[in-house]
């Protein structure tokens, strides 16, 4: 499977509706604290505009929500994975991507044979306190190394400057989340991602 190099995050339809239809083909929608009605109204508006603009859509955390409104792609972490129900999730057809920090976390990845691999934080993060150092680029090869030919995506820190060093150290996606969010203008930062990004694609 082939992921786009860039891979944005986003806690919101609204800001899928603002930057999708720029050109961004993969998104994750991770919404954090939300009753479940918020939760299922934000999912189906962001697959029906992901649909629209043809971007392929990643709900975080939400796994049950994501298989009931349609969904064919969930983002989980280890905790994530540990609550969730792997068979449940074969048995509705959806992918499956897991992040992973240390290489423990890695085995149990493997295991569970997903989709693609997420590595984080590659860099320093603002978003979320992380209890892991940042990894470096010589973590990303090495993951690059043990995944394979499973998709490795890179997280953390990311920013346009950094891009050609993670794909040069074997990512194949970049996620990114405050580099566009907090950016003075996220429109002209996404474009800027895109086009940064297209000698991966
Ligand atoms: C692409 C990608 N990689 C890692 C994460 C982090 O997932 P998780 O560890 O479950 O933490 P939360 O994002 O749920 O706070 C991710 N969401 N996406
Ligand atoms: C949500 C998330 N997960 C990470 C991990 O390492 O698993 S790092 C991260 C935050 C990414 O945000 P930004 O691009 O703003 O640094
Ligand atoms: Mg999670």
């Amino acid at each position: 499977m082939k992921l786009d190099p860039f891979y944005l995050i986003v806690d919101s339809a609204a800001w899928i509706e603002r930057l999708v239809p720029l050109g961004v083909r993969l998104v994750q929608l991770r919404i954090k604290d939300m009753d479940e009605g918020g939760l299922r109204a934000e999912i189906r508006k962001a697959k029906a505009l992901c649909a629209r603009h043809h971007c392929q859509l990643i709900v975080n955390d939400h796994w049950r929500l994501a298989i009931e409104e349609g969904c064919d792609f969930i983002h989980l972490g280890q905790e994530d994975l540990q609550a969730a129900s792997l068979p449940e999730i074969r048995r509705a057809g959806i992918r499956l991507g897991l992040s992973t920090h240390d290489d423990a976390e890695l085995q149990t990845a493997l295991a569970a044979m997903p989709d693609y691999i997420a590595l984080g934080p590659v860099y320093p993060t603002i978003l979320k306190k992380m209890k892991w150092a940042p990894q470096g680029l010589e973590r990303v090869r090495a993951w690059k190394d043990a995944v394979a030919p499973i998709p490795l995506v890179a997280i953390g820190g990311l920013n346009p400057e950094r891009l050609d060093g993670v794909f040069e150290a074997g990512a194949d996606s970049a996620a990114v989340v405050t580099d566009i969010t907090l950016n003075a203008d996220p429109e002209a930062r996404t474009r800027e991602w895109i086009e940064k990004t297209d000698r991966w694609r």
